[in-house]
């Protein structure tokens, strides 16, 4: 039986295109005889020379896979998971999680940051990146780095900054696993979806969302559920600096995470253990870190949104 070719919308990155593959043979070797076709686009977001925050957020990530995946022009979407907004357009849906990365970041230009001269410059756009590093390093500047990973490794090799932090997942994905050393994931707490391929389609597409199913990492995918169901109750924006991960011990979730002032002066962390799928307990973990946060925390965080 010979099927139209399903249309696979990705960014044109580097690392989106390796998600892309990946996912694409991920779906070949799940379903013999499909056909997958990809069909890049570039985002908002790489067109973006200032801070993202400023021009529209996360959202500049997705708007034109999201726009093409409800007209129908593709067939779904392949994300970085950290990219995806907490709360999607009605009508898309995750569907599927591909098997996670590296969680951790890691350190590019210096093997510490205790390694850096007073007042050094650390290039990052990631309001978290920027509270964790500010946080050990009060004395130094953080200088805006947009860009995908090469963009920023270049920035940093011509001197545009004394050290940078990239996600060790999209290192490894693009094959250039050796640059960096990596952060210890217990203090320096990842991004949620970190290292999550996350793909989306059309909630009511039940013939994709069926073939998708054969690929998802239900590990994964509940890790990530956990990590944006924390979100969403901390009500947070692309300005707001959380960092959350789940680890997971047999049919439990435990969910780590910690927000900090955009200065990196205050911070509070805490975790919590609950069983795997439960919605409740990352909006608990959530109530419990908004009540103990100072103010200069509180204030980016506008506490429970969505449902
Ligand atoms: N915002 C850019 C982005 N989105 C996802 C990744 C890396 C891959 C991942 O975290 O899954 C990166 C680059 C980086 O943070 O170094």
């Amino acid at each position: 039986m010979t099927h139209r070719p399903l249309k696979l919308g990705t960014r044109r990155s580097p690392l989106a295109m390796a998600q892309a593959e990946e996912a694409r043979d991920r779906l070949l070797a799940a379903h013999p005889g499909l056909a997958v076709e990809i069909v890049p686009v570039t985002a908002s977001g790489d067109r973006v020379t200032g801070s993202l925050a400023d021009a529209g957020g996360k959202a500049l990530w997705t708007k034109e896979l999201d726009a093409w995946l409800l007209a129908g022009t593709i067939d779904f979407a392949v994300h970085s998971a950290k990219d995806v907004e907490t709360i999607r357009p009605d009508g898309i849906a995750i569907a599927a999680v591909l098997p996670r990365e590296d969680v951790r970041d890691v350190l590019v230009g210096v093997a510490s940051l205790s390694d850096l001269p007073p007042g050094a410059r650390i290039g990052t756009s990631a309001p978290r990146r920027a509270a964790l590093a500010l946080h050990q390093r009060p004395d130094c500047e953080v200088v805006t780095f947009r860009g995908n990973i090469q963009t920023r490794l270049a920035k940093l090799a011509a001197g545009e900054a004394d050290a940078t932090l990239l996600a060790l997942a999209g290192l490894n994905r693009t094959g250039q696993s050796t640059v960096g050393t990596p952060l210890d994931p217990g203090t320096w707490i990842p991004a949620p979806g970190q290292g999550c391929i996350a793909i989306e389609c059309r909630a009511d597409d039940e013939a994709t969302r069926a073939t998708l199913a054969a690929i998802d990492d239900a590990v994964s995918n509940e890790a990530l559920h956990a990590e944006r169901r924390l979100l969403a109750a901390l009500g947070g924006n692309c300005h707001s600096p959380v960092a959350a991960v789940s680890d997971r011990h047999g049919d439990t979730i435990t969910l780590r995470a910690a927000l900090f002032s955009p200065d990196g002066q205050q911070r509070v962390d805490g975790s919590l253990t609950f069983p795997a799928r439960d919605a409740d307990g990352p909006a608990a973990l959530a109530a419990d870190l908004l009540a103990r946060a100072a103010p200069a925390i509180a204030e980016h965080f506008a506490g429970p949104q969505g449902d």
